[in-house]
C-alpha cells in the first residue's frame, strides 16, 4: 500500500506517450484499475502505456514493465524501450544498455542526432508464436474485414497484424481497429497496422494499438510493418523509413532470424508525483 506520492516522468516517442515510474528500489503496487486511472487523460496523468523500471529478472540492468492504457500487461514497447534506455544511459553515462522485457532481452545504444537505436530481437511468424487460435498461414490471413483480407501476422514479442493498402491515411482505423483487435483469431488480441508505400520508397503506417487505440506511433508496429513488407516481397530487406502519425522511425531487418533494429527519437516532457490514491 503506497502512502507517499510516487515520482514519475512523462516521456514520449513520436507522440506515443508514457508515464514512467522507477520501481528499482521500491516496487510499484499497480493493479489493472490503477493503471487505467493513471492513463486516463482527464482524471489521471494520461498516457498510452504505463512503464515501470524494475530490477532485472533474466539479465540486463533493468526489467521493463509495460501496461497499456486499458491496464493490460504486455510484452514489448519499442518507443518506451528507447525512452527508458535514454534515461538509463544518461544515468550511467553509457552509450549502450541491456534491458530485459517479457519479450526477451533488448539492447539499446546511442545513435547520431540524439536518437536511440534498439535491437528489438528477432521477428516471429509462426502461428503459435503470434499467437493465433488455430494453424494458419501468417503470410496471408483473411480476417473477413477489409482491408485485412490478405494480412500478415508478425510478433515482436507482442502480436501484430499488418494490412497493405493504397493509402494508409484513407483507412477508417477508428472503425476497423477495434474489430481487428478483438478478432477471435487472436486469443491475446492484436495490434493492427495499415501500411502504404510512399513515392520515395518509405512505408506510411497508422496503428490501432491493442489496449490503447489509435496512437501517434508504435515502435514494435513499425518493426512489424517492415518485416511484413519484406516477407510479402513488397520491399527489399534493407534500412527502411516508416512514417507514423508522429514522425519517422528507421527500421533495419535483413530477413530471416536476424534481429530487427529500430532507430528513433525520445522526448522527456515533465516529472511529477502520483497521488497514492490513484493506485489503490
Ligand atoms: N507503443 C508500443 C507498442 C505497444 C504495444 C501494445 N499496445 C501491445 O498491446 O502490444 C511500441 O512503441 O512498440
Amino acid at each position: 500500500m503506497h502512502r507517499d506520492p510516487i515520482p514519475f516522468r512523462k516521456m514520449h516517442g513520436l507522440g506515443n506517450d508514457f508515464v514512467i515510474v522507477d520501481a528499482r528500489t521500491r516496487p510499484l503496487e499497480l493493479t489493472d484499475a490503477g493503471a487505467r486511472r493513471i492513463a486516463d487523460r482527464r482524471a489521471g496523468v494520461g498516457c498510452d502505456q504505463i512503464i515501470t523500471i524494475e530490477p532485472p529478472r533474466a539479465g540486463g540492468v533493468a526489467f521493463l514493465g509495460i501496461r497499456n492504457a486499458d491496464g493490460g500487461v504486455v510484452e514489448a514497447c519499442g518507443n518506451a524501450t528507447r525512452c527508458v534506455a535514454h534515461l538509463l544511459m544518461t544515468e550511467a553515462r553509457a552509450d549502450r544498455v541491456d534491458l530485459d522485457t517479457l519479450a526477451g532481452p533488448v539492447v539499446a545504444e546511442r545513435a547520431a542526432g540524439g536518437l536511440v537505436r534498439v535491437n528489438m530481437g528477432p521477428a516471429g511468424d509462426a502461428w503459435q508464436a503470434i499467437p493465433l487460435a488455430e494453424p494458419r498461414d501468417t503470410l496471408s490471413l483473411d480476417l473477413g474485414q477489409a482491408p485485412f483480407a490478405d494480412a500478415v501476422a508478425v510478433t515482436l514479442g507482442n502480436p501484430h497484424v499488418v494490412a497493405f493498402v493504397d493509402d494508409a491515411e484513407a483507412v477508417d482505423l477508428g472503425r476497423i481497429g477495434p474489430i481487428i483487435e478483438h478478432h477471435p483469431l487472436f486469443p491475446n488480441r492484436v495490434n493492427a497496422e495499415v501500411v502504404s508505400r510512399t513515392a520515395d520508397g518509405a512505408l506510411r503506417m497508422r496503428v490501432w494499438e491493442r489496449g490503447a487505440g489509435i496512437t501517434r506511433a508504435c515502435g514494435t508496429g513499425a518493426c512489424a510493418a517492415m518485416v511484413a513488407a519484406v516477407r510479402k516481397s513488397l520491399i527489399p530487406g534493407r534500412p527502411t523509413r516508416v512514417i507514423l502519425d508522429g514522425g519517422p522511425l528507421d527500421i533495419d531487418w535483413p530477413g530471416g532470424d536476424a534481429p530487427v533494429w529500430m532507430t528513433g527519437p525520445v522526448a522527456s516532457v515533465f516529472t511529477g508525483l502520483l497521488d497514492p490514491s490513484l493506485l489503490s
